[in-house]
């Protein structure tokens, strides 16, 4: 057995003796990981949140202040820290390879937001060094899986109710990104969820990928790329195309719709409440991400903390998160070229 696996263990076992607290630092505090510090701080059963960091030194502080925590400006050292026993990792996408390897170095389990990383072999080179440790650390925040619509849409699936699935249509709307947000990242950061839920929802890999690009909306920033149309093509025939579009100023919106031989079935469609007064009827339109997803980031990080104390994972691994990434990467490629990629597994 490695170090790296040997010390794995020993957090779980040393959480478990301690009375299950599993002592967590949250890596990068911007949106999604201030969501997640009060997630562990305030409804995750048997974990604790005891450090986060943060490039930006002041917003650790301010962060730290806010959780009664540490703050570790070096994210390395929080990695590194004798009383952190495992970590989330919410900074952007590009730091997440040195930072997922480094876990995996010390043995320390971790909750990498995806993307798992930008490239196809910068996350292989995580399944690799994941293999040669001989147990599996990482687990890659795909919180659709999570999501009740997504797990019965999968279930029927499954059950082959339908017939075999032809079609997913899918809606992927933002009603805005933050400046620094390229073409390239409509597919690395937003389309990745679809990569990742297609794979999930059907059992298969995505061998192919196209995207085109539309006229570009005025309400988009200037140069770029927004909306994209974006064509998976699966291992076993079956389509699916994605529209995303994350500057639609109206709210968030991710929908998606199943053809299958005998039926058709829909998720996303938001239809909790309808209203009827004198402004009219309808619902609601979640205002983003957090909204949306809310109870299935909190199953999905609950789910991580009692595998963690299991010494297990239990959620998307690294594998996936490399073939997500793998079809990414071959989606910007077709951005970039306007021709049809294919997608090779190694
Ligand atoms: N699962 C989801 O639905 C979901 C939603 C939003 C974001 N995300 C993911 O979460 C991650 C963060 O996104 P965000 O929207 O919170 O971004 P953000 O820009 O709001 O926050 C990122 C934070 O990381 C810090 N940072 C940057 N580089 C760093 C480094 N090398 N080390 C430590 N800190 C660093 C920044 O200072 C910033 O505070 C991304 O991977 C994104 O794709 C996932
Ligand atoms: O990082 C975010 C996040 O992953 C959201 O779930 C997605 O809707 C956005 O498009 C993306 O930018």
């Amino acid at each position: 057995m490695s170090t790296a696996t040997t010390t794995a263990t020993a957090t779980a076992t040393a959480a478990a003796s301690r009375g299950g607290d599993l002592r967590v630092a949250v890596l990068g505090v911007g949106v999604m990981g201030q969501d997640h510090a009060r997630r562990l701080s305030t409804r995750t059963a048997g974990a604790r949140l005891v450090a986060v960091s943060d490039v930006d030194a002041a917003r650790t502080r301010a962060v730290a202040d806010e959780f009664g925590v540490r703050a570790v400006h070096d994210p390395f050292a929080a990695i590194t820290d004798p009383d952190v026993d495992a970590v989330v990792i919410a900074t952007p996408g590009f730091a997440h390879e040195e930072q997922v390897l480094a876990c995996l170095e010390h043995g320390v389990p971790v909750l990498c937001e995806k993307p798992l990383t930008t490239s196809a072999e910068t996350s292989l080179r995580i399944v690799r060094a994941e293999r040669e440790l001989g147990q599996q650390l990482v687990q890659v925040g795909f919180m659709r899986r999570f999501d009740a619509e997504y797990q019965q849409l999968r279930a029927l699936v499954a059950s082959g109710e339908l017939g075999r699935p032809l079609f997913l249509h899918c809606i992927h709307r933002n009603a805005s990104i933050p400046p620094h947000f390229t073409s390239e990242m409509l597919v690395l950061d937003s389309v990745v969820h679809e990569v990742d839920a297609a794979r999930y929802l059907l059992g298969e890999e995505i061998t192919a990928v196209t995207v085109l690009r539309p006229r570009a909306s005025s309400e988009a920033p200037e140069g770029l790329q927004d909306p994209q149309f974006v064509l998976l093509e699966t291992a076993g025939g079956a389509l699916v195309d994605v529209e995303v579009f994350v500057n639609a100023r109206y709210g968030y919106e991710v929908r998606t719709e199943l053809v299958a031989e005998r039926g058709t079935a829909q998720i996303g469609l938001g239809v909790d409440l309808v209203r009827r007064s004198a402004a009219g009827w309808g619902g609601s339109i979640p205002r983003d991400f957090r909204e949306r997803f809310g109870a299935a980031y909190d199953t999905e990080v609950q789910r991580w903390v009692d595998a963690v104390r299991r010494g297990t994972v239990d959620g998307p691994s690294a594998w996936d998160g490399y073939a997500a990434a793998a079809v990414c990467a071959a989606g910007v490629e077709s951005l970039r070229t306007g021709r049809r990629v294919e997608v090779d597994l190694s």
